[in-house]
């Protein structure tokens, strides 16, 4: 282990992030009523430029006055590389009430985006004497975005959570793709004539998690487009927690109880990683590092990768 202990994310579920366009307020409190942890009113790419205006008054106005519960509040606010996003960040942090929770910084592709826009934050809120400070989340979602993951997951200490974009990203990258997510019919190895599917977005996402876990960021998979494809949705997320992620986005109402499914340690998880800790504080008592369990080898990382599931699990369940 390094000497730098690593840091703990925010205790904070994050299993689903549902999203709606800024410029939709008439779903807004469908979305307050559903069961994700954290609501993204979205200003940036479901939103119309002409309606860009429209969608800021209906986000700051919607922030005020729906009961969003014990939920996380986030607003997506435009890119830097667009004309829109300052005035967002103005609009929201002189105009929104103190419960809006964090904004989400889209596109972001090195460290100096988040200190340009932690810059323009800090000023308005000290200006209106906010006592509440802003989180931050973002979206590597571009070349360059990846090429700088772990200076941009050190960027701020606003920051609680990162998100792969795919759509922008296969973009970005130049992926012969349409997709948002998911398996992609040509990414597949060939063995004696069958086909082996193999994961595009695997590369992406462990370069995000691997930087969210230095920093104590919470790392988070982004949309999966094809609403209709429960199963689809639901190996991608399978994928995702597998590899560390925390939670995923629903574009549509019926992928939250998906992500909320599998980002919740099931009960037998949570048994297996309990009788875990129970057999090595048995072993510890006896002098060992080491013992079995199942037939198998647990030893003192045994105990670290127990507490991860059941961490999770304590966390949800005292929300
Ligand atoms: C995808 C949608 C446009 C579909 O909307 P709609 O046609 O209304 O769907 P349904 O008729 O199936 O809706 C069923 C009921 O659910 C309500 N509804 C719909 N959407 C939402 C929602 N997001 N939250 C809560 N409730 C919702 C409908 O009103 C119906 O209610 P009822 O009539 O009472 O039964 C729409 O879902 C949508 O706009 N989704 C969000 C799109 C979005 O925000 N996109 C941005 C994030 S993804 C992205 O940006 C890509 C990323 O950046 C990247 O690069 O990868
Ligand atoms: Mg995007």
């Amino acid at each position: 282990m390094s000497f730098r202990i690593q840091p703990q994310p925010p205790a904070r579920p994050n299993r689903c992030q549902l999203f709606g366009p800024g410029s939709r307020p008439a779903i807004f409190e469908k979305m307050a009523a559903s069961a994700a942890d954290v609501i993204n009113l979205d200003l940036e790419d479901s939103v119309a430029p002409s309606d860009k205006d429209s969608a800021r008054r209906n986000v700051i106005q919607a922030i005020g006055d729906i009961d969003w519960g014990n939920k996380t509040l986030s607003v997506r606010i435009n890119g830097l590389d667009t004309p829109f996003w300052y005035r967002d960040v103005v609009d929201l942090l002189e105009n929104a009430s103190e419960r809006l929770d964090q904004i989400m910084i889209p596109k972001v592709g090195c460290a100096a985006d988040i200190y340009a826009v932690d810059a323009l934050v800090t000023a308005v809120e000290r200006a209106k004497g906010r006592t509440k400070p802003i989180a931050f989340e973002v979206i590597i979602e571009s070349a360059a975005g990846i090429a700088h993951v772990e200076e941009i997951a050190a960027a701020s200490p606003r920051l609680q959570a990162m998100s792969l974009g795919a759509a922008d990203f296969a973009a970005s990258m130049g992926m012969q793709t349409t997709g948002i997510g998911g398996t992609q019919a040509n990414y597949y190895m060939l063995h004696e004539g069958a086909k082996y599917w193999s994961d595009p977005w695997h590369w992406a996402q462990t370069a995000i998690v691997a930087a969210c876990r230095t920093h104590g960021v919470l790392p988070v998979d982004g949309p999966f487009g094809d609403f209709s494809d429960d199963e689809g949705f639901r190996a991608q997320a399978l994928r995702s927690a597998t590899l560390g992620m925390v939670g995923k986005w629903a574009i549509h109402p019926k992928q939250v109880a998906l992500a909320n499914e599998v980002f919740t340690p099931s009960e037998a998880a949570v048994t297996e990683a309990r009788e875990i800790l129970a057999a090595m504080e048995a072993a510890k008592a006896k002098g060992e590092g080491a013992t079995v369990y199942k037939g198998r080898l647990v030893d003192i990382a045994s105990i670290k990768q127990a507490e991860v599931i059941v961490r999770q699990a304590e966390m949800i369940a005292a929300e």
